[in-house]
């Protein structure tokens, strides 16, 4: 049984080896992206199971992410290596001041062979959440008839359905996002979104006008990201507003949501207390934030009971 399966691609992510605009940079070093990929690593890393279906090209870079992912202990026998679409790839800017651009070679993309009939109802049956983002969406307007499909395969086998719009304005027009996300949203179980996303799908960006605006559309677990601000999380009448955790160092913001999202996902599935769920998953974000890279900074359970002071850290 697996506890989350997640649908999107992956890309091939340059990092930047140093900060400053892109075309002065000069080495970058091969990482892995994605944020569906990147939820389902900080998943296994905390202990969960995972699945990811996604197609990446029949190339060097599609078997290294193919086997990455492998090693992360992710399930990848909904995964594809496609001939003619070669893997997307991500370049990375950042600047001295933190602020991140990307800067993607993704538009034959090797998700675009993903079609609905591939999705694999028994995979559907085996797990209990099943979680999407906008991105996926935005790659071509396609994906959304799949979409669609495992809404309904989910809603089908009782999975729960786990959404972050992941809003990238590189990909899409806002009023293309707004149109498109708006129409999941009262498929969704479990939202997890950035208060800025929420004012591009709702026009509200507060969290308290979100929360009492998504609530109605059913979704019954609702977090809402606000970055340094902390989060506020929603569920069964309750509303937690949660403190920011301080980073250590900020090195690369990217990747922090999804391992946000991993955090409440992992308090849903243990089933936590909301305040709990959503301190841990502010501690995940901010540890991602430390380490250059996607998901290289994805903490093990035992790193973020370390960074909590539950355990006694031993160093040597
Ligand atoms: O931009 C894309 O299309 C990607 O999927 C690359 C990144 O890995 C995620 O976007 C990270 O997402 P955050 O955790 O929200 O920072």
């Amino acid at each position: 049984m697996y506890d989350v399966i997640t649908i999107g691609e992956a890309m091939v992510t340059f990092n930047p080896g140093s900060t400053g605009p892109m075309k002065f940079v000069n080495t970058f070093e091969k990482k892995i992206g994605g944020a569906e990929l990147n939820l389902a690593i900080g998943c296994a890393r905390l202990g969960l199971k995972a699945g990811w279906i996604s197609r990446l090209g029949n190339d060097e870079f599609g078997r290294y992410i193919q086997t990455f992912t492998r090693g992360e202990g992710i399930d990848v026998s909904q995964v594809e290596l496609v001939d003619g679409y070669p893997t997307s790839l991500n370049f990375k800017e950042i600047m001295e001041d933190g602020s991140v651009r990307t800067f993607y070679y993704r538009d034959k993309s090797p998700t675009l062979t993903l079609t609905a009939d591939d999705l694999n109802e028994k995979y559907f049956k085996e797990a209990k959440i099943l979680h999407l983002t906008g991105i996926y969406p935005a790659i071509a307007p396609g994906n959304i008839a799949i979409v669609d499909q495992a809404i309904a395969l989910a809603k089908k086998h009782g999975l729960k359905i786990s959404f972050d719009p992941n809003i990238r304005l590189r990909m899409w027009t806002k009023d293309e996002a707004r149109a498109a996300l708006s129409r999941i949203l009262p498929d969704v179980d479990i939202l997890l979104a950035g208060d800025e996303e929420m004012d591009i799908i709702i026009g509200e960006s507060d969290p308290k006008a979100i929360i009492e605006k998504v609530k109605d559309l059913g979704i019954s677990y609702i977090a809402i990201k606000q970055g340094e601000k902390g989060s506020v999380g929603y569920h069964n009448g309750e509303m937690i507003e949660a403190a920011s955790v301080k980073a250590a160092k900020v090195v690369d913001t990217v990747g922090a949501g999804d391992g946000f999202n991993a955090g409440v996902l992992y308090g849903i599935t243990k089933g936590w207390p909301l305040e709990k769920t959503m301190n841990f998953a502010n501690t995940i974000g901010s540890m991602v934030v430390g380490v250059k890279g996607d998901n290289e900074g994805l903490p093990y359970y035992e790193d973020v009971q370390g960074r909590l002071g539950e355990i006694e850290r031993i160093e040597r």
